[in-house]
């Protein structure tokens, strides 16, 4: 009796205690993850960041093996929520639990049934592949040969993935990726790949925060690949901020031309600004407006065009979500009207436009082929280009093939295959015809 008392007595630690409140309000639908993270004040916000998104990573595999080893059922006093976070810092985590009180003990007594009970899921796919940490050189800024130099000083190993070979054995080496070592993108020469350890050091590398080097996933990085304006091209990007593709786009025109990138909210426009002048950008004109007011009396000469609107994020992978296939049907109908009405203005208002490309961090069709499908419904003078194509054929991820003519011609980076944020694109291209011409 005594002892009990004494090991009662003992408190969970406070930063366990706030994440397992954190994680039961969430599951319990009270508010949203985000929002209740949003709200916390802990200090440790960060760490309790890192055990939800590692519980929600695996939360399958973890809630089987909480139900296999039987821990709540022999512990009745110890909540659901603790259990699942001090299970997934135990086993995901830090492999430690700290201090002695009885939660702690309890489930570190469980250690070995958790292992051996997780240990098959390890090998299998149920556990995600992390994803790798892309690092994107801003030529406006530096040189390929300055980079590598850089990081061979900085003691990097430069994996050689020799060429010829296929998409998927270039998968297979980002999954073997080892700590000290980088690749350069199969598809993105100016695209690095470190693995997914690397994450802080690059997050607070002195290149990053001077914009010499942009924390860019390889889904986004596709967009400005595939529209692919040369030199001396007259872009507009719809969309534009924070810049992340305006400023890729402008590294492929080589800082030559003519880029119209439109933002509407303020605060946005500002960092839009901000981080092209701080990328290096010359050719940026920033137009703070609703970009279905601007035509080519604002834009003239427009003939290469990125429609990247606001979408649901779906595809977003540090998404704190809980249920990430969660659909809420009238945002997206609502998303999508406004994406098929940006679309359509960008194929109907630029007489000289020769090629328009679509993008969203989104997977749902509703975002994705049906806007696609509208918009060529409504501009039928533009065809849809392969993109598989247009990466020569070493890509897996299409759409779907039940949008007829359209999802094969669309891509998407599929999380789980790709190693990347999901992301859609699609890439539309004026027919040649002499109606069309001006
Ligand atoms: C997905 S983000 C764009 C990301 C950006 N392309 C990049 O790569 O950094 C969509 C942006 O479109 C802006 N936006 C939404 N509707 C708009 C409109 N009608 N006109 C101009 N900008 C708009 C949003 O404020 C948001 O900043």
């Amino acid at each position: 009796m005594e002892e009990n008392k004494f090991k009662h007595s003992i408190k969970v630690p406070t930063q366990y205690r706030r994440v397992a409140a954190v994680l039961k309000a969430a599951l319990e639908r009270k508010k949203s993850l985000k929002s209740l993270i949003f709200e916390e004040k802990h200090a440790r916000l960060r760490g309790m960041q890192a055990i939800l998104k590692q519980y929600i990573d695996n939360r399958g595999v973890i809630d089987e093996a909480i139900t296999q080893t039987k821990i709540l059922e022999e512990n009745p006093r110890l909540s659901s929520a603790l259990c699942k976070i001090l299970v997934t810092e135990l086993i995901f985590g830090r492999k430690k639990l700290i201090g002695e009180s009885k939660p702690v003990l309890t489930v570190s007594q469980y250690r070995e049934k958790l292992e051996a009970n997780l240990g098959g899921a390890v090998d299998t796919k149920n556990i995600k592949v992390l994803k790798p940490r892309y690092v994107r050189v801003n030529t406006n800024l530096l040189n390929m040969a300055d980079v590598f130099e850089m990081l061979a000083m900085e003691e990097w190993r430069k994996k050689n993935v020799a060429d010829p070979r296929s998409y998927n054995d270039f998968l297979e080496a980002i999954r073997e990726l080892e700590e000290d070592e980088y690749m350069v993108d199969m598809h993105l020469e100016d695209l690095l790949i470190f693995h997914s350890k690397q994450k802080h050091y690059w997050a607070c590398h002195p290149y990053v925060k001077e914009k010499k080097l942009m924390l860019q996933d390889k889904g986004t990085c596709l967009v400005a690949e595939l529209l692919n304006p040369p030199p001396g091209a007259f872009v507009l990007d719809m969309c534009a901020a924070p810049g992340m593709k305006t400023i890729h786009v402008s590294n492929i025109m080589k800082n030559k031309g003519k880029i119209y990138a439109v933002e509407q909210n303020i605060e946005r426009y500002n960092l839009l600004r901000n981080m092209t002048n701080l990328a290096g950008c010359e050719i940026v004109d920033s137009i703070n407006a609703d970009a279905l007011t601007i035509d080519s009396n604002r834009c003239p000469n427009v003939e290469y065009i990125l429609v990247d609107p606001s979408c649901s994020g779906s595809g977003m992978q540090n998404r704190m979500s809980l249920d990430p296939d969660e659909k809420d049907p009238a945002r997206l109908k609502r998303l999508a009207g406004l994406q098929i009405k940006m679309l359509s203005h960008a194929l109907k208002s630029f007489s000289n436009v020769k090629r328009v490309v679509y993008s969203t961090c989104s997977l749902y069709e509703e975002e994705n082929e049906q806007v696609i499908q509208r918009c060529l419904e409504l501009n039928p003078q533009f065809k849809l280009l392969s993109g598989k194509k247009a990466l020569r054929n070493k890509w897996n991820n299409v759409g779907n093939s039940n949008y007829k003519n359209i999802g094969k011609n669309c891509l998407y980076t599929k999380p789980d295959q790709d190693h990347a944020d999901g992301i859609f694109i699609a890439i539309l291209e004026k027919r040649q015809s002499k109606g069309n011409d001006e």
